[in-house]
């Protein structure tokens, strides 16, 4: 069995590609960092440490990489492959999906029936799926009912925390003990091979919710707090009582959307919380606000982490109150190496905060969470 993987980034060598080649996969990464692609084809495998305190180190052997660049040799890969996953980043997906559909263009036209699933690894609601409309919108229209034959993009939801890594060997990745891949059963075509180690469920949208409202919501919120504050990591974040507090209460209100949407057990999903305010606690990982509050334009976005939450709390008429103070302090994360944090204070400076709010959350001026937000904004940078 071939996988191809793109992007041999944190999650990809930490969490994806350790588990496909534990699973027998013949694994094929491919990336555009000269770097990292150059490292891969000299030594063939990496290392992977587990930050629990013990020093575990787990190989990873018999691995290859294509330059991504290089989208004549990633699409041959591609044609002969049985598995495509990615861990890019969902605002790349478009990047990738021209060279995908070359791929599933050759296989078609070589009459390769064999199944290829597609899946996404991103945080993002139905990422697989959007990749799919990205990619179809490269394939010629007549070969699309064909495609929808033998090729599938089954949604999944990713869970492990995998920090930036500052080790003299590019390969090397510290990760968290914990893991989580969730597939979308029933989008896989007949043949699928399951995965070992993937949690297959019929539907996926409660498990994405519940991992995104929930580890995603706790850890930008703890970011973005903690860099106000001055924290450098959500270690040091964390271990402010302040902070630890928002946090919690703000994956209290999600877990009541969560509880009211799905039904979960309110005793379990509260140590599910438990677990969680745990991982970002770990004293054996170090990992910067600034990774975790990274890209605020796709967070703060209506379908993201925050106010997809909030919206869907104040229809049930549930509290927002602290997911609304985690997009004020969103809305304050100035950190000038990132392009979308740059980008929301100009749009902050010339066109006001009430045109920022609506221009990157979607909320509409006399929408009540927009009246909060800007209130908690002015509120915010003086608590700080
Ligand atoms: N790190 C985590 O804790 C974690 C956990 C779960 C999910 N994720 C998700 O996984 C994705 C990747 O996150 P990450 O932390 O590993 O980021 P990362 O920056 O470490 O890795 C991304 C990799 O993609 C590569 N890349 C960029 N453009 C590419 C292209 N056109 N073709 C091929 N490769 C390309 C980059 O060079 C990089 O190596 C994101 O969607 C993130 O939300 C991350
Ligand atoms: O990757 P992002 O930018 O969507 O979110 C940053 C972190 O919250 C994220 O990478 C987590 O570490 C990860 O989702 C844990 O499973």
């Amino acid at each position: 069995m071939k996988a191809i993987h793109f992007g041999a980034g944190n999650i990809g060598r930490g969490f994806i590609g350790l588990l496909l080649s534990q699973a027998g996969y013949e694994l094929t990464f491919v990336d555009v960092s000269d770097v990292l692609v150059g490292a891969i084809q000299a030594k063939g495998s990496y290392t992977v440490e587990l930050a629990d305190g013990s020093g575990r180190m787990i190989e990873v052997h018999n691995v290859n990489a294509i330059d991504g660049k290089n989208s004549a040799l990633v699409a041959e890969a591609i044609a002969g492959a049985d598995l495509v996953t990615t861990a890019v980043g969902v605002h790349i997906l478009k990047h990738i999906a021209g060279t995908i559909a070359q791929g599933i263009e050759k296989r078609l036209t070589a009459s390769v029936t064999a199944p290829l699933h597609v899946i996404a690894c991103e945080n993002a609601i139905g990422g697989s799926t959007q990749l799919k409309e990205l990619v179809y919108g490269h394939l010629p229209a007549e070969l699309h009912a064909v495609a929808d034959r033998s090729i599938a993009f089954p949604d999944a939801a990713v869970d492990r925390i995998v920090p930036l890594q500052h080790h003299e060997d590019p390969l090397h990745v510290t990760v968290e003990p914990f893991y989580e891949w969730v597939v979308d059963r029933s989008a896989t075509l007949p043949g699928f091979q399951e995965i070992e180690g993937v949690h297959y469920v019929e539907g996926l949208e409660p498990f994405i919710e519940r991992k995104l409202f929930t580890v995603n919501t706790g850890h930008c919120v703890a970011a973005y707090h903690g860099y106000l504050r001055g924290c450098s990591t959500i270690q040091e974040a964390m271990a402010q009582e302040a902070i630890r507090a928002e946090v919690r209460a703000a994956l209290q209100e999600t877990g009541a959307v969560l509880i009211h949407k799905y039904d979960f057990d309110s005793a379990q999903h509260d140590q599910y919380i438990e677990k969680i305010l745990g991982r970002f606690t770990n004293p054996y990982l170090s990992d910067e606000v600034e990774r975790v509050g990274r890209s605020p334009i796709r967070k703060l976005s209506p379908s993201d982490r925050l106010v997809r939450p909030a919206m869907l709390a104040a229809e049930y008429g549930l509290k927002t109150e602290h997911l609304v103070q985690g997009m004020a302090a969103a809305l304050h994360f100035d950190y000038a190496d990132d392009p979308e944090a740059v980008e929301i204070q100009s749009s902050l400076k010339e066109s006001g905060l009430s045109s920022t709010i609506t221009r990157y959350t979607g909320l509409a001026a006399d929408h009540p969470l927009h009246q909060a937000l800007e209130a908690a904004y002015n509120q915010v940078k003086q608590q700080a």
